[in-house]
């Protein structure tokens, strides 16, 4: 009985949908069809947004964090474009030129004599270019067999071994290395040049990459202290991760910008701010230990020594392990617990030690971030 009464219902509903159908003017159909479309559009708009990653690249100056979004070009096979690599070209100039002429002028304030007093004279040529603003390949032509000479006298090289005293960029000795290469009339800078080529950014720039058909959206920041209040601009609620950069080998080096604060200092302030800032509370932060080469050749070197700067580091000063493991712990130990137990419980810290001019060693790191970064974005699109 009740069956039947039910399959009358079913009948009844069916020709009143029927006849509600008929009802409908071509015009409201089309309408109707119009706004279904529209909203299927929305809601896959919608979930694209939130399959975004975004990532902010973050860091004190020169920690790595452009040299880390070259290489994501680079892993990704995005090839840089004919009009950026003749940018390249002439900042690895203006890197050598400039580089050459803080080594003359340190040997010259810390008073180390000459191994050959012929290598004065190139010297003082090199000083001609220096106030040439314009370098283009005729001028760098000139100007690079002095450069070649200068940076085979000891003199140039004990200035060299003394530079955490002076303010010199990193790749310097990677470009006077290269000098006879990059002095060919035909020379075009390889992907290992662009790397170490130095440039600080001014501003916020945005690159998006497709990583298995996921737009990840990298932000890249200047990190000098002219440049940080730009960063709030993109503290929004889009971010996925932050992906903060430290400059290990900068344990017994200065500030560019006032130089007399430490730069390890610095940067642990800087990640302070960000790692104890509530803004960023559901927000997983991935710290990149960087210029792990650097500092390998920092902890061999007697001329320095981590506890000068750090008294209570314990470990082995020479070994890279611990100096590694101590910079990581006092990094770490930087969070500060929150007991407040209504809020969410803090997001994990990850941690890689990297060399970003190493495109395997970048490689490698960042198949692992990935995974991290696609299982928690995957998690969080579930439980939305
Ligand atoms: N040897 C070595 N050099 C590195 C490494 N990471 C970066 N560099 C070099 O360090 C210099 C500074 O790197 P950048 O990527 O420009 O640093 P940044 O964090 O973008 O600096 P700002 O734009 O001023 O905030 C460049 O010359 C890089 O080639 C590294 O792991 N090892
Ligand atoms: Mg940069």
């Amino acid at each position: 009985m009740s069956r039947r009464r039910n399959s009358r219902k079913n009948c009844c509903e069916g020709i009143f949908s029927h006849l509600l159908r008929i009802r409908f003017t071509p015009e409201e159909l089309e309408q109707r069809d119009k706004s279904r479309k529209i909203d299927k559009f929305l809601e896959k708009d919608k979930n694209s947004f939130r399959r975004q990653v975004k990532l902010l690249l973050l860091g004190a100056g020169e920690s790595g964090k452009s040299t880390f979004l070259k290489q994501m070009r680079i892993i990704h096979g995005i090839k840089f474009e004919p009009e950026l690599i003749r940018e390249y070209h002439h900042v690895i100039y203006q890197n050598i030129v400039k580089g050459m002429q803080v080594l003359v002028d340190a040997r010259e304030k810390l008073d180390i004599a000459w191994e050959h007093p012929m290598t004065e004279h190139a010297a003082n040529q090199a000083i001609l270019f220096h106030s040439s603003n314009d370098l283009d390949l005729e001028t760098f032509r000139q100007y690079a067999p002095f450069i070649n000479r200068l940076w085979q006298d000891k003199a140039i090289r004990k200035a060299y071994d003394r530079r955490r005293e002076f303010q010199l960029s990193d790749s310097v000795s990677y470009f006077f290395d290269e000098l006879d290469r990059i002095s060919r009339i035909d020379y075009v800078p390889s992907n290992k040049d662009i790397l170490h080529c130095r440039k600080a950014t001014k501003g916020v720039f945005e690159f998006t990459i497709r990583i298995q058909n996921i737009p990840f959206v990298f932000v890249d920041v200047g990190g000098q202290r002219t440049q940080r209040q730009k960063w709030t601009k993109c503290f929004d609620g889009s971010v996925t991760s932050i992906l903060f950069l430290v400059s290990t080998s900068e344990f017994d080096q200065v500030l560019a910008e006032d130089r007399k604060t430490n730069r390890l200092e610095e940067s642990k302030n800087i990640f302070d701010t960000i790692v104890n800032n509530t803004a960023f509370q559901g927000i997983s932060i991935i710290l990149f230990l960087n210029k792990t080469d650097l500092l390998a050749q920092k902890v061999k070197n007697p001329e320095t020594d981590i506890r000068w700067y750090y008294p209570q580091f314990t470990g082995n000063p020479h070994s890279i392990i611990d100096v590694q493991t101590f910079i990581l712990q006092m990094f770490l130990r930087v969070r500060k617990i929150n007991h407040n137990h209504s809020l969410k419980p803090p997001q994990p810290i990850y941690h890689h030690f990297t060399n970003a001019v190493d495109t395997q060693n970048i490689q490698v790191v960042f198949n692992s971030v990935k995974d991290t970064i696609l299982q928690r974005n995957l998690a969080s699109l579930m439980l939305q």
